[in-house]
């Protein structure tokens, strides 16, 4: 006789109701009572061929009475079929719950995008809400590198730093619904999660984490560098460990959340630049300041499910929405002067300065709209226009970026302009014609410049390089 043994037991998943939340794997224990029960009647099946289904993978273990040799070989067959599909049907299973919580999957997106989700659904379609920004997470890391790059980028580095953020993002997310399970499990939009529905253990999802974190780090402090591993690992920790547990304590966990979403472009600059420079912080900047209009749309449409599950959102204490909305609104404000400034220190030419400018005004716009009306319907009208934003605003940064040899061709065709003109030649006036054409024309300006003015008056007075 030929019992199935599945893995470790887990306690959840062996009991009667947790099969019933397994569908393929039942009808892989059914089969399998079928052919171990052959000629030995339902006692022994049940003494013989105890199922227990879990972690890892399926084995067959021999079992009968001492002494018995004879071995079915049809039985070895059909066995062996049903190992074959157990071990899909699990692979099936656990992929899932993985993608689940790791925050994955971009289903969601596409629903909301179109407003295939009804109304009175609107709560509970958010179930993997932050899964837009997940995958947003490793497409901003992407930009970051490349747009640390100088003018080759460095694909495979690229790949590695997409790769590692992505499994440390994972880990985070994990960690954050393995804090969160009994929160999670009181709200429509988070409770069909693997982890409050039962669909994997506390310690199955805290080994994934712990893999996945550290296969993330390892793999970004070895084909990138220090910094960047370092930047994901403190990520890990800030999200996973002070805003997690700071969601259910204070409402200024919104900006300490906005701090996490804006660090993975960061991560992807250092890896790429091997530094972190105020350059750097464009992108970043977009992200925190775009994440506050965000949430508080989200918070504000998903209210009674925060207050549910015992968060502690700024919208809760804000009952007109007023506060709410005055705050989603000066965040897109910020988002204003953004695309000058990546002109301005030469990170793309001028037309993203057009677009990002006009972006951030759509944005400003619904953001106006909810503040004035403060509705469901405005709500979630900002909400989906900060959905559009991101995706927009960083193919802008993409395709407008200026590489560092188109700089260099500007300052040496400048050069070339200003050596032409006589009139305009040792002269201050020749000095400032130049720095002037080279700035006009893309090229970097120092940005620390910026850091020395007003706010900081024991920094010296700004100077720009003179040419
Ligand atoms: C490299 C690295 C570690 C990156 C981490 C990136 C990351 C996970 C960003 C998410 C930012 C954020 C505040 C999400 C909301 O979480 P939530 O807990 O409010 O979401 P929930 O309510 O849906 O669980």
């Amino acid at each position: 006789m030929w019992r199935n043994s599945v893995g470790f037991s887990s306690k959840l998943l062996t009991s009667k109701s947790s099969y019933s939340r397994l569908p393929l794997l039942n009808r892989g224990v059914a089969s399998r009572s079928t052919s171990t029960s052959a000629g030995s009647g339902p006692e022994s099946t049940e003494a013989a061929g105890t199922v227990k289904v879990g972690f890892s993978s399926t084995e067959w273990v021999r079992t009968g009475s001492p002494g018995s040799s004879a071995v079915d070989l049809s039985s070895f067959a059909a066995a062996s079929v049903l190992k074959g599909r157990d071990i899909v049907d699990m692979a099936k299973h656990y992929g899932r719950c993985y993608a689940e919580l790791s925050k994955a999957r971009l289903r969601m997106l596409a629903n909301k995008l179109h407003n295939i989700v009804p109304p009175c659904t609107f709560a509970a379609s958010f179930s993997s809400n932050y899964t837009v920004i997940s995958m947003l997470v490793v497409a901003t890391s992407g930009t970051g590198y490349i747009l640390g790059s100088g003018s080759a980028i460095d694909y495979m580095g690229l790949c590695c730093t997409c790769a590692g953020t992505m499994m440390v993002a994972a880990s985070a997310s994990t960690l954050n619904q393995v804090f969160e399970v009994k929160n999670d499990a009181k709200m429509n939009r988070t409770k069909k999660r693997p982890l409050p529905s039962g669909r994997i253990s506390i310690p199955h999802a805290v080994t994934w984490a712990a893999s996945t974190g550290m296969l993330g780090t390892a793999l970004l402090a070895s084909k990138a560098n220090m910094l960047a591993a370092g930047l994901g690992a403190s990520n890990l920790v800030l999200y996973a460990f002070i805003y997690t547990p700071l969601k259910q304590i204070h409402p200024i966990n919104t900006w300490v959340g906005a701090i996490v979403g804006a660090i993975p472009p960061l991560l992807g600059w250092a890896a790429a630049s091997g530094q972190v420079s105020l350059n750097g912080m464009l992108l970043p900047a977009a992200l925190y300041f775009w994440q506050i209009p965000h949430f508080m749309a989200l918070a504000y449409l998903c209210r009674k499910d925060y207050a549910d599950g015992g968060f502690r959102m700024y919208s809760l204490a804000d009952a007109s929405g007023q506060r709410t909305a005055s705050v989603a609104l000066r965040n897109c404000l910020y988002l204003l002067p953004l695309g000058y400034l990546a002109y301005d220190w030469g990170l793309t030419s001028g037309w993203f300065c057009l677009e990002s400018t006009l972006l951030a005004l759509a944005i400003s716009g619904t953001a106006i709209s909810f503040y004035m009306n403060r509705t469901t319907k405005d709500a979630r009208r900002m909400f989906h226009a900060s959905l559009l934003y991101l995706p927009v605003f960083m193919s802008g940064l993409l395709v407008h970026r200026v590489t560092e040899s188109e700089q260099q061709m500007t300052v040496e065709h400048t050069g070339k302009i200003i050596e032409m003109s006589p009139l305009l030649e040792t002269t201050e006036e020749a000095q400032e014609e130049k720095r002037k054409q080279s700035i006009g024309n893309g090229q970097r300006r120092p940005p620390v410049a910026y850091a020395s003015v007003a706010p900081f008056p024991f920094l010296p007075a700004p100077s720009y390089a003179t040419f």
